[in-house]
């Protein structure tokens, strides 16, 4: 168990995810993708021409579409990315003996809904858990980016101590590995992973040493550039997860979903691999997809049943999705351990 108290100080934990509308509603899905979108580390134009985009063309169209999509994943509690990020919430909440709460960069229960809500239980000293393995702009950045916003504007008495992309870890990629050897299925031809995607400006843009060319640089040993670089990090989670399940490079696909606009995203593209490698032979397919801790629109929806729907059109056979981790308890252990580590660097400054 985890120290509750240091002197005057009390800590916690928030643990922070996407978010999703209130509700399949067209209108609350309208004014999420409002908020999503128009955050400039999500469409990195400037305003005018950032609000003309999605005030003026993607809202006017995509609303019905993406509360259709919900509507197919949405439970009796609510979207599942809030549902499972309360789970999560829950069971490390039994572990440790601190307040956890959850915050989601857009929508409800919002990062200053779930900072509120551990201030009124007397905390000072705030872990926040980007809930994304791999460093992005439109994730780990906007998150600490809000966060501070908030903290700044509302809560300046509290500390915000961040726990960093964790696509490195032994202890992540061991969990991820024996979760995926758990539910690989028997037989498959290829072991597909399937990221979501950005746009390659994102990463020209965060890359500090301007190195990056999204070529052999993202899988190359020790380039300055990985560190900010979603593309690599992608590819390293990969590399270590199969090393560890023993496969071999021919048997793994890797692969950028939920693209969005004419802007050139990071490739190869998930629905164009799902068409074509029924034709190179590959009928039985496994997919994962480890830029989600927790399964969401873009994996239930997007993946398990419109990625099925495109593989098996183009002649493939038999489609295998593998959940994200969730709130499998080797999962919480991770979490639990990369919080405590968080929660004792309070106790070094
Ligand atoms: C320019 C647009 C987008 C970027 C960049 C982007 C990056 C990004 N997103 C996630 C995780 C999730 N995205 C989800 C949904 C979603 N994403 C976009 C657009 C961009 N994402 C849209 C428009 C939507 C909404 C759904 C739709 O209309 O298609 C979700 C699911 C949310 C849910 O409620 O279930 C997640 C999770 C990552 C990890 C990422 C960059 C690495
Ligand atoms: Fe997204
Ligand atoms: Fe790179």
């Amino acid at each position: 168990m985890l120290q509750k108290e240091s002197s005057n100080s009390k800590k916690g934990i928030l643990l922070v995810n996407l978010g999703s509308p209130k509700s399949t509603d067209v209108k609350d899905v309208k004014e999420y993708l409002d908020e999503f979108l128009m955050d400039e580390k999500v469409i990195d134009y400037r305003w005018i021409f950032r609000a003309l985009l999605v005030q003026g063309i993607i809202l006017k169209t995509r609303p019905p579409k993406s509360a259709e999509a919900y509507k197919t994943v949405w439970t009796d509690e609510g979207s599942p990315l809030i549902v499972i990020t309360e789970k999560i919430r829950k069971k490390l909440q039994k572990l440790v003996d601190v307040p956890v709460e959850i915050g989601m960069r857009y929508a409800e229960p919002s990062i200053e809904t779930g900072i509120r809500a551990l201030a009124e239980k007397g905390v000072t000293e705030i872990v926040l858990f980007p809930l994304y393995p791999q460093y992005a702009m439109s994730t780990t950045e906007t998150v600490i980016e809000k966060a501070e916003e908030v903290r700044k504007q509302k809560f300046p008495g509290v500390k915000i101590n961040y726990i960093q992309p964790f696509y490195n870890r032994e202890i992540y990629i061991n969990c991820l590995a024996e979760s995926i050897r758990e539910k690989l299925p028997e037989n498959f031809d290829a072991l597909q992973f399937s990221y979501h995607g950005v746009p390659e400006r994102h990463i020209f843009k965060t890359d500090p040493t301007k190195t990056c060319n999204l070529n052999d640089c993202c899988t190359r040993e020790n380039n300055p550039s990985h560190q900010f670089c979603y593309r690599h990090q992608c590819f390293k989670t990969t590399e270590t997860v199969i090393q560890k399940l023993n496969l071999p490079k021919e048997k793994v696909i890797v692969s950028f979903q939920s693209r969005l606009g004419k802007d050139k995203w990071i490739e190869p593209y998930t629905d164009e691999t799902f068409e074509t490698i029924p034709k190179k032979g590959i009928k039985n397919l496994a997919v994962v997809c480890p830029a989600f801790v927790s399964d969401c629109l873009e994996t239930l929806e997007e993946i398990s049943v419109e990625g099925k729907h495109q593989f098996t059109e183009a002649g493939g056979e038999n489609f295998h999705y593998i959940p994200c981790l969730n709130d499998e308890d080797r999962w919480i252990e991770v979490v639990k351990t990369l919080c405590e580590e968080k929660l004792n660097e309070f106790y070094l400054v």
